[in-house]
């Protein structure tokens, strides 16, 4: 297998609060990875980290062969990767799938300045629907954002990262406030998009979905890092059960 993100060495402190010690990710190509461990365990921080927007105080970072540590975070996000967020906050006056080509011109604008000055929205338009379409919600399109459900808000959230055509999709608690109908459609989806071939890297408190749609876990606790391989197999290791399940 080949290792498509590559972290190392990441430590990160919050004033005298040390979030990360040492903390090393190794994600392999086209592979779904989960991130898990107890609350504040650092799993958010290390997306953080990775996305950009949080900086540690050590790390090494590498996106296929680019050393991204140094970069900052629209630079990351244009050599190919995407965040979703754990609480969205998508824009209330603007439909589904004007939020969507928010996302796919936002990419497109900060790429050529011929884009600002471009009237034709044909081609968002038609990347987004095709996102919406890969999440499942295109029927949803025209629809006030204000209006839907959570489980529309997450997915259009996940159609948004699609649209900037990433490599590697972090994904911040997609199933997190869905019901158990909901969580098992989107998990579905989440896995869909992995067999497509983009690698994703998902924390998720959603045990029993972590479980059937992951390639891989990665356990962390208390800032470092715990455990990590097939699921099962880390499921059944006393420290990770102790740890995560409290025994
Ligand atoms: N901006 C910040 N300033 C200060 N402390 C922070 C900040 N962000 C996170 N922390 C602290 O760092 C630790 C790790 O937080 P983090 O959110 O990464 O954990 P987590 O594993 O994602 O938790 P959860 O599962 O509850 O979302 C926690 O103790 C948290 O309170």
């Amino acid at each position: 297998m080949t290792s498509i993100l590559s972290v190392s060495s990441v430590t990160v402190k919050f004033g005298g609060l040390l979030a990360l010690d040492d903390v090393t990710l190794e994600v392999e190509k086209g592979e779904l990875l989960s991130l898990i461990g107890p609350n504040g365990a650092g799993k958010t921080t290390l997306l953080k980290v990775i996305i950009g927007t949080v900086t540690p105080v050590s790390a090494r970072l590498t996106l296929g062969d680019a050393d991204i540590t140094a970069l900052p975070t629209h630079k990351r996000a244009r050599l190919g990767l995407a965040l979703t967020h754990q609480i969205v906050r998508p824009f209330s006056n603007m439909n589904v799938l004007e939020n969507v080509m928010f996302a796919a011109g936002h990419e497109k604008v900060s790429r050529t300045l011929k884009a600002l000055v471009t009237l034709d929205r044909k081609p968002e338009r038609t990347l987004a629907m095709a996102c919406l379409e890969r999440v499942g919600i295109e029927s949803f399109a025209g629809q006030e954002v204000s209006s839907q459900p959570l489980g529309v808000i997450k997915r259009m959230e996940v159609a948004r990262a699609l649209s900037q055509s990433p490599r590697v999709l972090l994904l911040d608690e997609p199933l997190a406030g869905l019901n158990s109908r909901e969580a098992a459609m989107l998990a579905d989806t989440i896995r869909e998009i992995a067999n497509q071939g983009i690698t994703i890297v998902m924390i998720e408190h959603n045990l029993s979905e972590v479980l059937r749609i992951s390639d891989r876990l990665h356990v962390l606790d208390n800032g470092r890092n715990l455990a990590q391989g097939a699921p099962m197999e880390v499921m059944k290791q006393p420290d990770v059960r102790a740890a995560y399940l409290g025994g």
